[in-house]
């Protein structure tokens, strides 16, 4: 026995006995009570003498002692029906020396009116873990799912069918496609198909975290990290991600430095905090985006190769909604079913004159602009027919739409277009002949050139790299 036990005096050791647990019996193998102490005789209207070595059952109603007396096995916080009341309580086996000798019961809440003021205290914090757990679902989890993504031009279905099959595995996957092609919708999709669906997915978009933040953010830090470090340090997306998956959008605008950090990760499967010293393990499967030619930027040294081999397991490409016309009734109709609900009407439809507005677009925004026609269409709708009238200027009043729409063939001839080329190889045109008059402009300055044009210097590469424009070419231009 413990030594410090043995030199309290009994009347001692019995009375703390009463205060740690206010009622409390013991049993022997047998069920027989061995004791119980004076609140708990009382409550039965037993008297503490006359209970020891009588039957459990026969003392407490609806005990269960004896059971956990033979079985060994504790039943904690367990209901326990007696006078017309209803108590919590403890059972546990008494083991000694290794031994099942008996049992002890004791009585967490003597009745209702206990239970309803402890729960008083922790009501509040049931609230409070609802609400985190709410955010949790809401901010943490996939809102989408493969059933969503409408589409069923084959190029858009085969990058479908890819992505659902290699949902189950936990390989990285690149994501690629133009800006509103879906990628994050994709991303939530994978995650939602698979066997990490029931953790976290974690968005992180690499363009819109300044670049100081972002190491901090992915990877969290430790306490007193740098000056207004939150107290006890912070966990960066990969920690929350833990299990699950971490959605890395724009990843073709994280830094060079940040990208040797990342593969680090992807390779230890570990992070190291800021600030911290200990490296701490974890398991998440990797899915990144980008809307840049990530094999351009390697070649001009803006992107790791390396990180690009561990990024590109699985590469997943997204086509343009203007490569997909088709689809285009097929997914205006789905967003218009998602406003009816958003705006609460119902049973509006859109007019074949407007389907061939929509299909006529270049849509340089894909499925987000789309979307975005839907909503100003509903919101200036009066009644339950979209008509061209409803559509936003820029689509009314284009050339390519006038003609659709206007039939007379004087105004056909008036305009500049010239019907024997489709859409896409007029826009590739005009496109081709800003970058050349760009770069004459800049004086065969690359870096000019896109400023000229307002786009970034590796998109401007890109586009020479598409129409194979050739630096003879734009020295005859300035020559001349
Ligand atoms: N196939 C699709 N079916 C239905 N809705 C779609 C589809 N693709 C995209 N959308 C919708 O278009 C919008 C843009 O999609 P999303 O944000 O996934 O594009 P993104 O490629 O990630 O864009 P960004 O690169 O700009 O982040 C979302 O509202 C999404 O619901």
């Amino acid at each position: 026995m413990n030594k410090m036990l043995q030199c309290l005096p009994f009347n001692w050791i019995q009375e703390i006995v009463n205060i740690a647990a206010e009622w409390i019996v013991v049993v022997d193998r047998d069920g027989k009570v061995l004791y119980m102490n004076e609140s708990y005789c009382k409550f039965v209207d037993r008297d503490p003498d006359e209970v020891i070595g009588m039957d459990v059952q026969d003392v407490i109603e609806n005990s269960r002692m004896h059971f956990v007396a033979k079985t060994g096995q504790a039943e904690v916080a367990e209901i326990h029906p007696i006078k017309n009341t209803e108590m919590v309580a403890n059972r546990y086996p008494l083991f000694i020396d290794n031994e099942l000798v008996g049992a002890v019961g004791t009585v967490m809440f003597r009745n209702a009116q206990d239970w309803l003021e402890y729960s008083k205290k922790v009501e509040p914090l049931i609230e409070e873990l609802n609400y985190y757990k709410k955010r949790f679902e809401k901010e943490l989890v996939s809102k989408y799912s493969f059933s969503q993504l409408i589409g069923s031009t084959p190029s858009f279905h085969a990058a479908k069918q890819l992505a659902e099959k290699v949902s189950a595995s936990s390989s990285a996957i690149l994501l690629f496609g133009e800006s509103g092609t879906g990628k994050e919708l994709f991303a939530h999709a994978i995650h939602d198909a698979s066997p990490r669906r029931l953790f976290p997915f974690v968005r992180v978009n690499c363009a819109s975290i300044p670049e100081h933040l972002l190491e901090s953010e992915l990877f969290g830090y430790d306490e007193g990290a740098f000056t207004g470090a939150k107290r006890g340090g912070k966990k960066g997306k990969f920690e929350i991600a833990n299990r699950g998956t971490i959605f890395l959008d724009e990843i073709g605008d994280m830094s060079l430095n940040m990208q040797s950090k990342l593969l680090r990760v992807l390779q230890e499967k570990e992070i190291e905090r800021v600030g911290g010293n200990s490296p701490i393990s974890i398991d998440v499967r990797v899915i990144a985006a980008t809307h840049r030619n990530l094999e351009d930027m390697v070649v001009l040294k803006e992107f790791r190769q390396d990180l690009y081999y561990r990024l590109n397991v699985i590469k997943v490409d997204i086509p343009p909604l203007r490569e997909r016309i088709q689809d285009i009734p097929l997914i205006a109709n789905a967003l218009l079913k998602k406003l009816e609900r958003k705006f609460h009407r119902h049973g509006i439809q859109i007019s074949n004159e407007v389907f061939q507005i929509l299909k006529s677009h270049h849509w340089p925004g894909n499925v987000r602009e789309l979307e975005n026609v839907i909503e100003r269409c509903v919101n200036v709708l009066t009644g339950n027919v979209i008509t061209p009238e409803q559509l936003p200027l820029y689509l009314y009043e284009n050339p390519s739409n006038k003609i659709l729409l206007n039939h007379d063939p004087s105004h056909y001839i008036k305009s500049d277009l010239k019907l024997t080329k489709s859409l896409k190889e007029l826009i590739e045109e005009t496109e081709r002949n800003a970058v050349i008059q760009a770069l004459v402009e800049a004086n065969g300055n690359k870096i000019e050139a896109a400023k000229l044009l307002d786009i970034s210097k590796s998109t401007f590469y890109e586009k020479i790299k598409y129409y194979n424009i050739h630096r003879n070419e734009i020295d005859e231009f300035i020559k001349n």
